[in-house]
């Protein structure tokens, strides 16, 4: 969907009032949109870059692309930019993710499902690397009796690593898929999947880890220092 908008005094969030700031930075260098202009002095109709990066109709120069607007076309002022414009007052939008957006974020909705039985098969390496790719921070090894995936934790102490232990359980239990846990120096934990019944990776793998990366752990792991950067 095309992001044409107009940004200007009605500017209301801070991402929204810097982007603006950005824009008219960039846009100052340029030609003034004579005439078409809208009748508030400091409102600019500009077009801003939409999330897929384009900037709307006509594309923009590298260096449009680069600041992230361009000038309105007098088409798009005259026509008030048309009802499929963010900032139309009288038009609702509703941004929609792509499609293909679920692909990514389906790992951790999906449900395990019972790994016996004849046609469960081992993924083969890409096929599996593919899904590795849906799990941040987890990798993907291959052992003598196999492929596993794994990922590395470091915790407070000894019991916030056992608690941690507890939440990957009532997760793996609910879907009837188990991880190896491993804990070493008292707050050092891996957690190794495959699936037994095949000797290899299968999807209930790739959705456990998913799963698992959405347990906070917040709670359990050392404060990061905070960094300030001058
Ligand atoms: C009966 C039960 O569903 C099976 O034994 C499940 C239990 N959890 C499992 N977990 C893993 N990782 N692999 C399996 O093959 C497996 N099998």
């Amino acid at each position: 969907m095309s992001s044409i908008g107009r940004v200007g005094r009605t500017c209301t969030t801070a991402f929204t009032r810097a982007a603006y700031s950005r824009i008219c930075a960039a846009a100052t260098g340029r030609r003034a949109l004579a005439g078409s202009l809208r009748n508030t002095s400091c409102r600019r109709n500009l077009v801003v870059m939409n999330s897929e990066g384009n900037l709307g109709q006509g594309g923009g120069s590298l260096q449009e692309k680069i600041e992230g607007a361009r000038d309105a076309f007098a088409g798009e002022v005259e026509t008030n930019f048309a009802e499929n414009t963010l900032g139309n007052p009288d038009t609702e939008h509703i941004k929609k993710p792509p499609e293909a957006i679920k692909e990514i974020v389906g790992l951790s909705k999906k449900r395990c499902i019972p790994c016996e039985g004849k046609d469960v098969k081992a993924l083969t390496e890409s096929e599996a690397d593919l899904l590795r790719k849906q799990t941040a921070g987890w990798q993907l090894e291959s052992t003598e009796s196999g492929l596993r995936i794994k990922c590395d934790w470091k915790f407070k102490n000894f019991v916030k690593s056992l608690e941690f232990f507890q939440r990957v359980a009532d997760i793996a239990e609910a879907e009837g898929h188990h991880p190896d846990l491993h804990l070493v120096g008292w707050n050092k934990v891996t957690v190794e999947i495959f699936t037994h019944s095949v000797g290899g990776l299968t999807e209930n793998d790739f959705i456990l880890a998913a799963k698992i990366n959405e347990i906070d752990v917040s709670d359990l792991t050392p404060k990061k220092k905070p960094k300030f950067w001058a």
